[in-house]
């Protein structure tokens, strides 16, 4: 088969290693020089260690790229997807359109699947999320991804497709909890990174992991996400590992945040216009998330690392549950 991936970063290069096992991928860009560069050197720049084998062609003529594609991903930042996919989708021709991209799009407040949904309103698309750093899929480790579809019959059909020896995709029917859970983890990152770095410890940091995956539950399930999605791969499984590892471009954020240092602003930190696309959405449907209200604040630039502890931690006792 043949794999279109539209978007040629980390994850797009490191899902374009992964499927050139079984598959001959076109791994699209919108940087010529960029791209150009990477078509004859054969290496990524976001991903030095690896090398693109021969049958992942690199390009940025999308018309090309798409051409009796079996499947399209995107791994286009969220912010960029809408715009970016409304260009493109008159050159899809019905093939599965499956979304890699976590976060909540500032202007319409849809998750990663939703996007998608609202370009390609005639053809079947889903979402593949869940616990993977691009490095490690890139360099073949194993790693365990949910692959969500409103039709279960796609979502196994192409769980079929696309799974590897090193890449393992669970089948799901809830996209909506697959890219909320997704999406809210990131936030909740650079919650995690910040206390990390204001050096305030590692118990503070479990409580806020914990914390914050009950006001994703009560967010998520609002908008229609089966409870359980959340304690899955795409929702518990990531947030367990971006709020853990310094390898997440989120929790570096917040690692940086915490020390008062200052951050590449070129650096892909989804969680930053997740949370304040979540701010008037929970305002409006009256969700209690005091953590991601304070890294709205936090990345708004409102409030200080001290200020959101203190307002953390002076909330009304209550109940757990
Ligand atoms: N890097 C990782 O470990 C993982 C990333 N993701 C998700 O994948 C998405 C992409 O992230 P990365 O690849 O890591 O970011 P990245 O910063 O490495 O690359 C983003 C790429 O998108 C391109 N891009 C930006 N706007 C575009 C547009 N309008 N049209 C076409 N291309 C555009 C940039 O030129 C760049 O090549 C994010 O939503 C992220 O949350 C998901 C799982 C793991
Ligand atoms: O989504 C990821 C891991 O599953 C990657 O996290 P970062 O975008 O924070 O690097």
């Amino acid at each position: 088969m043949t794999v279109c991936i539209l978007g040629a970063g980390a994850f797009g290069t490191a899902l374009a290693v992964a499927l050139s096992d079984r598959h001959d991928v076109r791994l699209w860009g919108r940087d010529g020089a960029a791209l150009r560069e990477m078509a004859q050197s054969r290496k990524s720049p976001r991903l030095p260690d690896v090398t693109l084998v021969e049958n992942i062609t690199v390009t940025c003529d999308a018309k090309m790229a798409l051409q009796g594609a079996d499947f399209i991903l995107s791994a286009i930042p969220l912010q960029a997807t809408h715009a970016a996919l409304s260009e493109l989708v008159p050159l899809f021709a019905g093939q599965p359109l499956i979304g890699c991209s976590k976060g909540v799009d500032l202007t319409t407040g849809l998750g990663g699947y939703s996007v998608l949904r609202s370009v390609y309103v005639a053809g079947p698309s889903g979402l593949l999320t869940g616990p993977s750093f691009a490095a490690d899929i890139a360099g073949g480790l194993p790693t365990a991804l949910t692959l969500a579809a409103a039709a279960q019959e796609d979502a196994g059909a192409w769980q079929a497709a696309l799974s590897t020896e090193t890449l393992r995709l669970y089948t799901s029917s809830d996209p909506i909890g697959a890219e909320l859970g997704g999406a809210l983890k990131n936030v909740i990152a650079i919650a995690c990174g910040a206390t990390i770095g204001a050096g305030l410890g590692q118990s503070a940091r479990a409580a806020l992991i914990t914390r914050g995956q009950a006001e994703i539950m009560r967010y998520a399930v609002k908008l229609g996400a089966q409870p359980e999605t959340l304690a899955g791969l795409s929702g518990f499984g990531d947030l367990c590992l971006t709020c853990t590892s310094q390898k997440s471009r989120n929790y570096q954020f917040g690692l940086a945040l915490g020390r008062g240092q200052a951050f590449d602003k070129a650096v892909t930190v989804e969680g930053r216009a997740t949370a304040l696309a979540l701010l008037p959405i929970m305002e409006r449907l009256d969700i209690d998330m005091p953590i991601t209200k304070a890294v709205a604040g936090l990345c708004s630039g409102a409030i200080t690392v001290s200020q959101a502890l203190a307002a953390l931690m002076a909330r009304p006792l209550r109940k757990e549950l």
